[in-house]
């Protein structure tokens, strides 16, 4: 504030007026006590120890026993040196800034610099965006992008047909899950069936909505199956604990764990659902990442299947299910953007629902484009459809190839098991760990997964985060990591440090 400003206000109290003692600022204690329990460990204490070092490598690098902090906690491709898809940026770029337009296509495409798909493409989504990225869209999201996802997801569930009235573009698959839950949790009596382990949004959720969590626990043994009586049993125990099962939770593919639902067990969960009155989120944002010949069914497509066979029996089923432009092949975690398709809810429902999403006006229009560009991509003849078609190729076998290489060291360690990858971005081993590994944990006062991921990182630089930051049965421990981390020096290191802390802490 300069002087002359400063003046002004001289004079404007009288000194009785500035008799009191100032008050203090406020605490932790004065906060929403549902922020100060949620825990998300994936950017947790480990992760803001790889910061530290990762400054601590600008400043010092001959101290510590490593070059570079390998990020494996997130799954955040483009993080690491992923490259984006080229049609999705030349359609960016254009509607950013439109002017460029003017150009004229033949021009622009002679430049190399766009292909004539993304240019007509820009125009259409500049079209229907109503010529600018800059201003607020329709609270559901851009119509004409909604359509293009109801007909991806026609497409894609075999024909079942999908609404544009039924689709909200959403700021990441995140908002759609807390915008869902916030209007979902109704008091503390509340229940949501998660499954363990899980994506911690989930229980973080559920922590904001004063909710309780109901875990039901995956089988490691099956390769991190679901359980649907399992699923039953946790229904039954809670309501005569007088907690209402409202939400079940469903990741398919699974996070941390990377396991894929198969047709029965998901039409087995609507049972449920269509049983007790359950509604049912789907996460699926992991559609399109799925390995060694294993396919994706969609919750829609399962419970469209079943309301044909079984007529009434399941027509009440409420279901929402997400999906994002974070992963995939697009890897746009930074655009944030997604959508989730609601059906099966009353009028007053989605009235609710809308109003709920309309108090935050629309998700980022950007992230609504890419979208549709996620749900469109190049199709055979487009000028762009080669490329593009190699580029996701080169990430699929990418991503494949190392997720197999884990896995293949994994399975020669002692003391590490690992489930085959199916689909997602991270492999989540369980680690059976000596004795003595488990006194010295005890010692520092910390988790045994959380010392061996804490040893990784400060021995390689490989920052991963521990099984007890996504749910695991008591007694057992585990490490979630992506496979995303380019190159294999990274995998070579981890199986050095794996043989050395086991000779350190062998019994
Ligand atoms: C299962 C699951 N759901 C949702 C998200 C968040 O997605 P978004 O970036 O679209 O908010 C993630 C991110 O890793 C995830 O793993």
């Amino acid at each position: 504030m300069t002087m002359t400003h400063q003046q002004d206000l001289k004079g404007v109290f009288t000194a009785k007026d500035l008799d009191f003692k100032p008050a203090g600022k406020i605490t932790k204690k004065d906060l929403n006590t549902g922020v100060t329990k949620a825990e998300y460990a994936v950017r947790g204490a480990i992760p803001t120890r790889a910061d530290e070092l990762k400054e601590e490598l600008k400043k010092n690098p001959e101290v510590l026993p490593f070059d570079d902090i390998i990020n494996a906690n997130i799954g955040n491709p483009q993080q690491l040196d992923q490259k984006p898809l080229t049609f999705t940026r030349q359609v960016l770029a254009i509607l950013e800034y439109p002017e460029i337009l003017r150009v004229g296509h033949n021009e622009l495409a002679s430049l190399n610099l766009f292909s004539r798909d993304a240019l007509e493409r820009a125009e259409r989504l500049l079209n229907d965006i109503g010529g600018s990225i800059g201003a607020y869209s329709h609270s559901q999201g851009v119509p004409g992008i909604r359509q293009t996802v109801a007909d991806f997801i026609t497409r894609r569930d075999g024909g079942e047909p999908a609404t544009p009235e039924d689709i909200y573009l959403t700021t990441g698959a995140s908002s759609a899950a807390t915008s869902l839950l916030s209007l979902l949790c109704k008091d503390s009596q509340t229940g949501l069936l998660i499954p363990i382990p899980q994506y911690p949004l989930y229980t973080a959720s559920a922590s904001l909505f004063n909710a309780q969590v109901l875990p039901y626990y995956l089988d490691e043994e099956s390769n991190w199956s679901t359980n649907s009586d399992e699923i039953e049993k946790v229904v039954q125990d809670a309501l005569k604990k007088q907690i209402r099962p409202s939400v079940l939770i469903v990741i398919n593919p699974g996070n941390p764990t990377g396991a894929v639902l198969s047709e029965e067990t998901i039409a087995r969960i609507c049972l449920i659902a269509a049983k007790y009155g359950i509604t049912i989120i789907s996460d699926e944002v992991y559609q399109e990442n799925i390995f060694n010949d294993v396919k994706f069914h969609s919750m829609k497509k399962v419970l469209r299947k079943l309301q044909h066979l079984y007529p009434g029996k399941f027509d009440n089923v409420q279901l929402a299910s997400l999906h994002s432009i974070s992963k995939g092949f697009m890897d746009e975690c930074g655009q944030r953007g997604g959508y989730m398709e609601i059906i099966g809810f009353s009028q007053e429902i989605r009235d609710a629902l809308f109003k709920l999403m309309s108090i935050s006006i629309c998700s980022v229009v950007t992230g609504q484009a890419v979208v549709d560009l996620m749900v469109k991509p190049p199709q055979p003849g487009d000028e762009s459809y080669e490329q593009d078609h190699d580029e996701r190729l080169k990430i699929f076998h990418e991503m494949r190839t190392r997720a197999n290489l884990l896995y293949e060291t994994f399975k020669e360690l002692e003391g590490i098991e690992c489930q085959k990858p199916q689909g997602a971005m991270y492999l989540f081993p369980r680690l059976v760990l000596p004795k003595k590994a488990l006194c010295e944990s005890e010692r520092l006062g910390i988790e045994p997964d959380e010392f061996y991921c804490t040893s990784l990182l400060e021995s390689t630089g490989i920052c991963t985060v521990p099984g007890s930051g996504f749910g695991q049965r008591p007694g057992t421990y585990h490490v979630r990591t992506t496979f995303l981390a380019p190159g294999t020096k990274w995998i070579q290191d981890w199986k050095e440090f794996h043989q050395d802390f086991f000779s350190k802490y062998r019994n």
